[in-house]
C-alpha cells in the first residue's frame, strides 16, 4: 500500500548538506496503522512530505496505493491521499463549512454537500459550521483540519502529529477519531512523539532517526529489546533463593533472579519466552516446591523505554508492572 525503497533525501549543497532521510526501506500494509516515531529533526516530516508528492527524493523510490511517485502520476497519489500536516493552514476568515467544501470541491467529490455534512457531524463540528475558523479553539482547528483530510475519503491517511498542542481531552477525542477509523480498510501513517498513543493506535510503529531503526509490533519491540518477564510474589519467609535455584533448572526457562516487592516481601522474576504458556509451569513447580505464591504479574517497559533503548541502546533498569 504504501512502500519505499532506498529512500533517500539530501538538502543544500557541500558543507551546508543535510542528509535528512537516508536509503529508508518501509512497507505498509493495506488497513494498517503505522506508527512512524523519531526525535525531532529525524526527517519524519521530510518522510511524509516526499510520500505525499510535496518533494522529489534525491533517490530511492517510493509508491502509495501501489502507484509509483514521480512516474507523472502524482496527481493521481494526491486524490488518493489525505495528509494532515503539522499546521493546519485553514482559512481562517471562512467558516468550517465553506472551508470542508473548498476542499470537497478541489478534489471532485461527487457529492460535495454530504460529504462535508458527514465530516462535520463525525468530528463534533456540525453546532459551529458557520462560525469563521478564527475564532475556534487549537483542538476545533484540529479536528476540521482532520475533516479536511478525509472528506474525499482517500484510502490513504498521512498524520503528522494530530495531537501535539492539544490539550488531554481534545488529544483523546482526536485519538478515538482515528481509532474509530480502523476497520474501514484505511491505510494510516501515523507520525508522532507521543508513545502512549503510538501504543494504542498503532498495528506496528517504525522508529526512525534519518535512517529506519526498528519496524514491528509495539510488544514485539518491547519483546525484542527487553524480553518478557513475569513476578512471581512469594508469601512472606519464602525461601526465594532457594526457589530460584529450582526455576533455574527447569528446561526452557530463562535465568531467575530474586527480587523484593512491596512492604519486602520476597519475590522472583524469571524470563520468560512464552508467558502464556510458561507461566502456569512456573507456579506448578513452585507449588511442587511447597512455596506459597501469592500471584503472578508480567513485568513491563514502558514504549517510552523501548524508545529509547532503540534510539540509544541506553541501559533501562526500571520497569513496571501490568
Ligand atoms: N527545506 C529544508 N531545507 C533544509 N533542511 C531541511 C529542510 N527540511 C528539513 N530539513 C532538515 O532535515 C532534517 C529533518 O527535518 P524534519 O522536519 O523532516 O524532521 P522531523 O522528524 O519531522 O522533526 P520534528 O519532529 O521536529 O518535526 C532536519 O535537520 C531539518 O533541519
Amino acid at each position: 500500500m504504501i512502500r519505499a525503497e532506498g529512500l533517500t533525501k539530501e538538502f543544500g549543497d557541500g558543507d551546508a548538506r543535510v542528509r535528512a532521510v537516508e536509503g529508508l526501506e518501509l512497507f505498509v500494509n493495506e488497513g494498517e496503522v503505522f506508527g512512524f516515531l523519531g526525535p525531532n529533526g529525524a526527517g519524519k516530516t521530510t518522510t511524509v512530505r516526499m510520500l505525499t508528492t510535496l518533494i522529489s527524493p534525491t533517490s530511492g523510490r517510493a509508491w502509495v496505493d501501489d502507484i509509483p511517485l514521480g512516474s507523472g502520476r502524482d496527481g493521481a497519489v494526491r486524490a488518493r491521499i489525505g495528509v494532515l500536516t503539522e499546521s493546519p493552514g485553514l482559512y481562517e476568515r471562512l467558516t468550517a463549512r465553506r472551508n470542508l467544501q473548498i476542499f470537497a470541491e478541489l478534489y471532485g467529490c461527487e457529492r460535495p454537500r454530504e460529504q462535508v455534512e458527514k465530516y462535520l457531524k463525525l468530528l463534533g463540528l456540525w453546532d459551529r459550521r458557520d462560525s469563521v475558523v478564527g475564532t475556534f479553539s487549537k483542538g476545533m482547528k484540529q479536528k476540521l483540519a482532520i475533516a479536511r483530510a478525509l472528506v474525499h475519503e482517500p484510502p490513504v491517511l498521512f498524520l503528522d502529529e494530530p495531537t501535539s498542542g492539544l490539550d488531554p481531552e481534545a488529544s483523546k477525542t482526536v485519538r478515538d477519531f482515528i481509532d474509530s477509523l480502523r476497520g474501514q480498510g484505511r491505510t494510516i501513517f501515523l507520525c508522532t512523539h507521543n508513545l502512549d498513543e503510538a501504543e494504542r493506535l498503532c498495528d506496528r510503529v517504525a522508529v526512525f532517526q534519518r535512517r529506519l531503526i526498528a519496524v514491528d509490533t509495539p510488544g514485539a519491540l518491547r519483546a525484542r529489546v527487553f524480553g518478557r518477564r513475569t513476578r512471581v510474589q512469594l508469601a512472606p519467609g519464602s525461601d526465594a533463593p532457594s526457589l530460584a535455584a529450582v526455576l533455574s533448572a527447569v528446561p526452557g526457562l530463562g535465568p531467575t533472579e530474586t527480587d523484593v516487592g512491596p512492604e519486602g516481601r520476597p519475590g522472583l522474576v524469571v524470563t520468560v519466552g512464552e508467558p502464556e504458556s510458561q507461566n502456569p509451569l512456573i507456579v506448578r513447580t513452585l507449588v511442587e516446591h511447597g512455596a506459597d505464591v501469592e500471584y503472578v504479574t508480567e513485568l513491563s517497559h514502558s514504549m517510552e523505554e523501548v524508545y529509547l533503548r532503540l534510539l540509544h541502546g541506553a541501559p533501562q533498569e526500571e520497569v513496571s508492572a501490568r
